[in-house]
């Protein structure tokens, strides 16, 4: 038996070299995630993200210019050494992905080791996520947030719901089983919609009192049980604000970490010029208002470096954010209507 499934391993690695790097790519992530001496055969030859109680470890380059520090396993044996750990606690690293030259990655929690002994070691520094998502670059931001998303999940799923008992994880990390009770755990997101509103020439923005001064986002909220996309739309705008919303117009998704691991649905969405007037849920929002094309394009050309430090009077969430994603949108195509319409 064993041996008719080294052989099928091997009939599919020997196909896998036929198919496009794509394809070849994710077959390597589903063998990793399954087969437990080829997971720990990528582990020494991968990277591996830290994370020091869920913030990543990013380093500044020579240009001035912060990413996330991915450490070669041999060099974080070492680290781990040099900070009083044994170097085989690099085993309880998680699989994150692999990168385009097909390069596996890694996510490990620290947390419990001295803070500052692990940053001068690595020559970088654990920062908390939402301030990193507006210092790395665009492209590194969905693995760090995968990384912190994963790490969390374990944490907080490390007992059966069912009978109390401990859950154990696989190698890869790609689920958690109770052995007493038989059922496996997988890591979950929970599905948000998030909706810009528009009227034809403004846009809908609201914020929540635990919003960083200023930051005015797109109304979102988690999906009921049962309810499908168009419903929890329809239900958040007029539980949020009061409105009706019509034409809804799926734009995109995103995993997003907050605030433990949400499955961003985005659209766009208009209500009838004549009825505009919002009726704030003063529970769930601080407040909510009808923007401009002109402020939308001037809070999009001019994002704040570190909003913390001086927070302007508006601003919308950073690039990586879907509601940025929707903002931008929304301003390209009022771009183009004003266009069209002085062409007339
Ligand atoms: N990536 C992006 O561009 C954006 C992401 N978001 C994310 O969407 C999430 C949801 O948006 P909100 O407007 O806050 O949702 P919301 O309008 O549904 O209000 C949040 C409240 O819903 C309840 N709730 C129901 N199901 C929940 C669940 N599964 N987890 C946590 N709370 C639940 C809680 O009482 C919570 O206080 C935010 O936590 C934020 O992380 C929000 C806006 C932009
Ligand atoms: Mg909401």
């Amino acid at each position: 038996m064993l041996q008719s499934f080294k052989h099928l391993f091997t009939c599919n690695l020997v196909l896998s070299r036929s198919f496009s790097g794509y394809v070849s790519r994710m077959r390597y992530l589903m063998r990793l995630k399954e087969d437990d001496e080829a997971y720990r055969e990528a582990l020494k030859s991968g990277k591996v993200l830290l994370y020091h109680k869920l913030s990543p470890l990013l380093r500044k380059t020579s240009s001035g210019v912060y990413k996330l520090a991915s450490l070669k396993t041999s060099d974080l044996e070492q680290i781990l050494e040099k900070v009083g750990k044994d170097k085989h606690f690099v085993n309880e690293s998680f699989l994150l992905g692999c990168t385009d030259k097909g390069e596996p990655q890694f996510s490990l929690e620290v947390g419990d080791l001295d803070r500052s002994a692990l940053e001068k070691e690595c020559r970088g520094m654990f920062v908390d996520l939402r301030k990193a998502f507006f210092m790395i670059p665009g492209p590194e931001s969905p693995l760090a947030a995968k990384g912190q998303a994963l790490l969390r999940w374990h944490q907080t799923n490390c007992f059966c719901s069912a009978t109390g008992q401990p859950t154990v994880r696989n190698q890869s990390g790609s689920f958690r089983v109770c052995h007493s009770s038989g059922i496996t755990y997988y890591p979950k997101m929970a599905p948000v919609v998030i909706v810009l509103v528009s009227d034809g020439s403004r846009c809908l923005l609201a914020r929540q009192a635990m919003f960083p001064a200023g930051m005015y986002s797109a109304l979102s909220g988690f999906c009921d049980m049962g309810e499908s996309v168009e419903e929890a739309l329809h239900r958040e705008v007029a539980e949020e604000v009061g409105l009706e919303v019509e034409n809804l117009q799926y734009s995109g998704s995103q995993h997003w970490p907050f605030p433990q691991s949400s499955f961003m649905l985005a659209c766009h969405a208009t209500v009838n010029p004549d009825k505009t007037q919002v009726n704030i849920d003063k529970a769930e929002l601080e407040d909510a208002r009808w923007f401009t094309y002109e402020e939308i394009t001037e809070a999009l050309q001019n994002p704040p470096r570190d909003p913390r430090r001086e927070p302007p009077v508006f601003w919308v969430p950073p690039s990586y954010a879907i509601a940025n994603q929707l903002i931008q949108e929304w301003a390209n195509q009022q771009q183009l209507s004003r266009k069209l319409h002085r062409l007339k």
